[in-house]
């Protein structure tokens, strides 16, 4: 079975085909810029040179048209035709408390994603446009959903409620959601077959560190509480999203610089975190190396992001009365020794004592990088949230087929 796996963003869609046989990747790719006047399309056909093609691409409907082309293309297809994708996954951010796992797209399932645009108006409208735009380009071809929320909703209500009136939470659904859960999902797992121990017996903090950032403190392989909040702006200091600020900090600015709430919205969530402390950019390579150069700014912003990272990894060890695995990963926890070092050289009274020597290893394999004498094994296990989309869609799929 092929499956075709799809992250639908506002103006962008990334995408992957799985032979799912052997799990191998046949292609991947992704669409930027769509609605814009130079789309940008990137597709890599494994074993074959990447292409890259600039046109016009205003709609996701289309986007979805040019990822078919490429797939099927002569020079750099990988398939014959289309009939050949079997199924289509596509990531969604925001699943509330309806989704507690993967499921196949019926109507009801779409209206249920749409009810929930109101609480993650960045990110579901574009995930459904992808949707749409995959029943126009393939009408027969089975599609599943796979929620960044779902793999959080065993946290305890002392996690998920905020102490405000519970009729917010009654009339609202206001609680905290958590995100990136395939990602934390996928690592804990693989982090437990590493060390050959049953997830069952581990006390883990997954840090998902990349442009959104959050940590999960996982208990006995389930979610017990985790840094993102009702969005993906709560926690940890990110690329350009504030993370935890004082709540009263938003009226209080809203009133002195006469901003609306969409302008708020986009101070916490575009212009905040690294690029606004450290003025120069959100991408943690630009910081370091500035900050190698001598700016005292991207250090500010470093070490802030390092301080902040530190006081989740130590409450959510007290949270679960203790931790023996900590985990990084994604973009910037799979590829900078220099935060992982910063973070694990604060933090020792945890059992922590990290090995120099294999933390400045690159690769991407999962690897430990601590001492062998260290009490709590810090691993870097790299993500691969696509991989977890085609296996759910695999196996929704396969069992809607069986029975
Ligand atoms: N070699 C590196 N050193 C430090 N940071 C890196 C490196 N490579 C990537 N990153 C960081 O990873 C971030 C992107 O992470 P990623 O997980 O790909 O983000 P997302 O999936 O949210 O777009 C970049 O903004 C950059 O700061
Ligand atoms: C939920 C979220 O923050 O996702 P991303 O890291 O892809 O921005
Ligand atoms: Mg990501």
């Amino acid at each position: 079975m092929k499956v075709l796996v799809i992250n639908a963003g506002s103006s962008s869609l990334k995408y992957q085909l799985y032979d799912m046989r052997d799990e191998s990747v046949l292609a991947s790719g992704r669409v930027e810029r769509i609605g814009m006047d130079s789309s940008i399309v990137t597709h890599e056909p494994a074993g074959k040179p990447e292409v890259r093609d600039v046109s016009e691409i205003l709609e996701h409907v289309t986007a979805v048209k040019r990822v078919i082309d490429m797939l099927t293309h002569k020079e750099h297809g990988v398939i014959g035709s289309m009939n050949e994708i079997d199924a289509v996954g596509h990531r969604i951010v925001h699943g509330g408390e309806v989704f507690k796992s993967s499921v196949l797209v019926t109507q009801d399932v779409k209206l249920e994603i749409r009810r929930l645009f109101d609480l993650a108006p960045l990110h579901n409208p574009a995930h459904m446009m992808g949707i749409t735009a995959v029943e126009s380009n393939l009408p027969h071809v089975p599609q599943a959903v796979v929620f960044d929320t779902a793999f959080h909703q065993t946290m305890p209500n002392t996690s998920y409620l905020y102490p405000i009136p519970k009729v917010l939470y009654r009339r609202h659904k206001i609680r905290r959601y958590g995100f990136h859960g395939t990602s934390h999902s996928y690592v804990s797992g693989q982090a437990a077959a590493y060390l050959g121990m049953p997830l069952k017996s581990l006390k883990m903090v997954s840090c998902h560190i990349g442009n959104g950032a959050s940590c999960a403190a996982i208990l006995n392989g389930e979610s017990f509480d985790t840094s993102m909040g009702m969005t993906p702006l709560e926690g940890l200091m990110m690329g350009t999203r504030s993370g935890d600020i004082d709540p009263a900090i938003v009226p209080f600015v809203m009133n002195k610089e006469e901003l609306t709430l969409n302008e708020v919205n986009s101070m916490l969530n575009k212009h905040s975190g690294m690029i606004a402390i450290s003025g120069i950019s959100s991408d943690m390579r630009e910081i370091t190396e500035a900050m190698e150069d001598g700016d005292k700014n991207a250090k500010l912003a470093f070490d802030m992001y390092v301080y902040r990272l530190k006081k989740y990894i130590g409450a959510y060890a007290a949270a679960m009365n203790g931790i023996d695995t900590l985990v990084f990963t994604a973009g910037v926890g799979e590829n900078s020794a220099a935060v992982r070092k910063a973070v694990c050289e604060g933090i020792t009274f945890l059992g922590i004592e990290l090995d120099d020597e294999r933390n400045a290893i690159r690769s991407k394999e999962a690897r430990e990088i601590s001492k062998d004498s260290s009490r709590v094994k810090v691993l870097v296990v790299p993500t691969n949230e696509e991989l977890l989309i085609a296996r759910d869609t695999y196996e929704l799929v396969k069992a809607a087929h069986s029975s």
